[in-house]
């Protein structure tokens, strides 16, 4: 559906004075998926999905929207993909003297399309996300959740077929972004819309994406299934959102370093999932190590309805105990993740 093909955005003069903000990304977004791209404060991800519709342009290769090259159009070209492309944002950008009727109607108005048409349309929109009888509230008297509510619908007034969440839920409480989250869900399963949304938080992605790419710094250092990502990360950057996002007790949380001091344990985090699920491999650890084991925290989990378990040890970083644990993993296929240090 959108096809990043060497695209990159550079800001200002090339040269000195210039910024790279996106560099060479290639990256394929499936059709009635929804895709997550996550990554931290300035690593490149509102201006990679502005690529999208053409809010930037890109000023080295290409994105493709079904095969259109975004980077080709001319005015009118622009306006007619934007139509076919619905975005909601972090603050929301509704109109605050427009009533909830009227934001979501403003897309409809500005293609032309007669009051009948859009009466008929925008009710069962409202209705859609919930909001049927806030029909004539303005955003001022509207809750967050409410207000993304309204931004969701807006943004489907014009039957687009893809829909680009710029942190949609980063000004949410979490119960309010679970039930954004499921609303995109469901708007995806029901209208078969392909979602691209980026966010700083893992849990979104955890929560909603079938796939996941991960940004750092302008480029794409990871990218998979969600499940593949989350249960065994590969790029530094993607562990690093993935501890942040581990709930981890607090006293743990806060005695993590990342290196060791004289006496420190080393801190891992074990991924069951598949075959390592079934099979008593923790008790073999203790055994295998002969030193002890201590179990910190654990939690079963699921991605797209796959489960995985994640349970959290320590053991001494003494290094010949390190090689019997990294050796056993080697031999098992045990997914591990050396989280750091503690005392
Ligand atoms: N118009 C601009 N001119 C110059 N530099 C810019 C411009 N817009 C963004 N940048 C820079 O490009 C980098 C990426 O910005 P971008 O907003 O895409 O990141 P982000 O991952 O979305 O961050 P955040 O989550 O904080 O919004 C940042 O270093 C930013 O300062």
């Amino acid at each position: 559906m959108v096809a990043f093909e060497g695209a990159g955005k550079r800001y200002g003069p090339a040269g000195e004075g210039g910024f790279t903000a996106v560099e060479s990304v290639d990256l394929t977004v499936g059709r009635g998926a929804i895709t997550g791209i996550i990554g931290r404060s300035g690593a490149g991800k509102s201006t990679l999905i502005r690529m999208v519709n053409g809010l930037e342009a890109v000023t080295c290769g290409k994105v493709l929207v079904d095969g259109v090259d975004v980077g080709g159009l001319g005015e009118d070209g622009l306006r007619s993909l934007r139509r076919q492309i619905g975005m909601i944002f972090q603050h929301f950008n509704l109109l605050s003297s427009r009533t909830a009727f009227d934001n979501v109607a403003l897309p409809l108005e500005i293609a032309g399309v007669d009051k009948k048409t859009i009466r008929a349309k925008v009710g069962p929109l409202l209705d859609l996300v919930g909001l049927g009888e806030k029909a004539g509230s303005y955003p001022s008297e509207l809750s967050g959740g409410q207000k993304q509510r309204i931004g969701i619908a807006r943004a489907l007034a014009t039957d687009p077929k893809l829909l680009l969440s710029d942190e949609a839920t980063s000004a949410l409480d979490p119960e309010t972004t679970q039930s954004i989250l499921e609303l995109l869900k469901r708007i995806n399963a029901e209208l078969g819309l392909t979602v691209l949304l980026i966010t700083h938080e893992m849990e979104v992605v955890k929560t909603i994406a079938s796939h996941v790419a991960v940004i750092d710094a302008g480029r794409i250092v990871e990218s998979g299934r969600t499940f593949d990502v989350y249960t065994n990360p590969q790029h530094e950057t993607t562990r690093t959102l993935l501890a942040s996002a581990l709930k981890l007790p607090h006293w743990l949380r806060s005695a993590v370093k990342p290196q060791p001091a004289a006496g420190d344990r080393v801190l891992v985090r074990l991924v069951f999932f598949g075959d390592t699920a079934f099979r008593p491999l923790t008790g073999r650890l203790v055994t295998e190590l002969g030193s002890d084991v201590n179990i910190l925290a654990g939690a079963i989990e699921e991605i797209s309805g796959e489960p995985f378990g994640s349970l959290v040890v320590s053991y001494s970083a003494e290094p010949d105990v390190v090689a019997r644990a990294n050796r056993f993993y080697a031999e098992t296929g045990l997914v591990t993740e050396v989280l750091g240090y503690v005392p």
